[in-house]
């Protein structure tokens, strides 16, 4: 099982390079791979097995935390509405989005991140997210709001870029323009 002994912290190189493209269909080391992080995002937001095993919370996973620098992330967090997300995704691509920006009103955190960054993360309003799912369908979806924020922290690991790239430095929390925040 992934515990947070196998996630890579700031200063490793995997997290700052672009991760490769992997082949399709997956094959099931990265089927297998897919499956043991989202199982992993599960166990973080079950109370016990997290005291039990030290595991942070989280809503998403990148494969580049593990070190391992391929093109798959996963997914696992209910929206406000009870809407469950539960994706493990290969080759994520957003192919399309709003002009109008957003932010966690609490700012981001990262579990690479062993440190409290403050400061607003402006992000997309809304995407279009293609990929590739684990059973090699094509998923295309649409998201706005939390699940919008959530996914693309995930695909700027993919891409070499962590949450406080996006932080203004002389004013971590100006509001950009036209951005709205989300609690
Ligand atoms: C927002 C939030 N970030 C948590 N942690 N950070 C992460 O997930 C990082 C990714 C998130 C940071 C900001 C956007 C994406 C991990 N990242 O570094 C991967 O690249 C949470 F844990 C969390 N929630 C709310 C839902 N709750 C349900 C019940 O269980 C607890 C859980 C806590 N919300
Ligand atoms: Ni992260």
């Amino acid at each position: 099982m992934i515990t947070m002994k196998d996630i890579v912290r700031e200063g490793h190189p995997a997290l700052t390079k672009v991760s490769e493209e992997v082949e399709l269909p997956l094959s099931t080391a990265n089927k297998d791979l897919l499956q043991e992080m989202i199982q992993f995002l599960k166990n973080s937001q079950n109370e016990e097995i997290a005291k039990k095993y030290d595991l942070r919370a989280g809503v998403g996973l990148a494969a580049p935390q593990l070190g391992i620098n391929k093109k798959l992330m996963a997914i696992y967090f209910q929206d406000e509405n009870g809407k469950l997300y539960e994706y493990g995704l290969a080759n994520p691509k957003v192919v399309s989005h709003s002009v109008g920006k957003a932010y966690l009103s609490g700012g981001e955190g990262c579990l690479s991140v062993d440190r409290h960054v403050e400061g607003y993360v402006p992000r997309h309003a809304r995407i279009t997210l293609r990929a590739t799912d684990m059973d090699n369908n094509p998923v295309s979806l649409r998201l706005k709001g939390y699940p919008s924020i959530v996914f693309q922290h995930e695909v700027d690991h993919l891409n070499g870029i962590m949450f406080y790239d996006h932080i203004n430095k002389d004013n971590p929390f100006e509001v950009p323009e036209n951005a709205r925040p989300i609690e």
